[in-house]
């Protein structure tokens, strides 16, 4: 069981393609962080593996199927904003329960307060909003999660805790998490393994 990027050529209009024939293994109930220099595609590769945007040629694979172009993505990706993520005219239940309706032993595991759920975004902390980002991404489907810069915003203490509530729920389910960061110190403490984004393109080259 694996996401697997296989082949991958993207180019945004009318620029240089970012990556040829790329390829990427994630396997399942692994901690992978994908590194690599501001502006080489990191992002870009995390909407790709989370169909948000569509490649122009390669495909991805998960768990053996290919990623299915509507309905429900099982592969969830968490953004550095949450509260760009979120509907601010709904109240934290409606946007909660958009994605699917968590159990209660979820939400306190995740740290989700019940007196939170009659909030509006705007009302709650960067950290308490990207909880329920979490929540949402949990959904039973979800087999793999890209968390790009998600706590990137946060202060050390608020980091750690998410980062131990997260790596814990994905090592209980057998989740694959793909991470994208900057902070080498987090993704030392918390990878299996690290892929640079070079190592994508430099493939294509030694193809050639
Ligand atoms: N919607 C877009 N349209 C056109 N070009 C884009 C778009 N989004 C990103 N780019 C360009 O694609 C390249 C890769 O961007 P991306 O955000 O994937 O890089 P990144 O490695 O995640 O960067 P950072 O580490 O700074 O977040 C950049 O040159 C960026 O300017």
């Amino acid at each position: 069981m694996a996401l697997i990027v296989k082949d991958l050529t993207f180019a945004y209009p009318g620029a240089e393609p970012l990556y040829r024939s790329a390829h990427l293994r994630v396997e399942a109930g692994s901690v992978v962080g994908l590194t690599g220099p501001s502006g080489t595609g990191k992002s870009t590769l995390g909407a790709l593996v989370a169909g948000d945007l569509r490649p122009r040629s390669g495909e991805v694979v998960v768990d053996g199927h290919p990623l299915p172009r509507r309905g429900f993505r099982p592969v969830q990706l968490i953004h550095q904003h949450p509260e760009h993520a979120v509907n601010p005219r709904w109240r934290m239940r409606s946007v909660l329960h958009e994605s699917h309706r968590p159990s209660p032993e979820t939400l306190e595991r995740v740290g989700i307060r019940s007196e939170w759920l009659d909030r509006f975004p705007e009302e709650l902390s960067g950290g308490e909003l990207q909880r329920f980002c979490i929540a949402r991404a949990l959904h039973p489907g979800t087999r793999y999660i890209v968390a790009d810069e998600m706590t990137t915003m946060f202060d050390a203490v608020t980091q750690a805790r998410i980062w131990h509530m997260l790596i814990g729920i994905v090592r209980d389910r057998g989740l694959g998490l793909l991470v994208i960061s900057h902070e080498q110190a987090l993704l030392d403490r918390v990878c299996d393994d690290q892929i640079p984004i070079d190592r994508l393109r430099r493939q294509y080259r030694l193809r050639l």
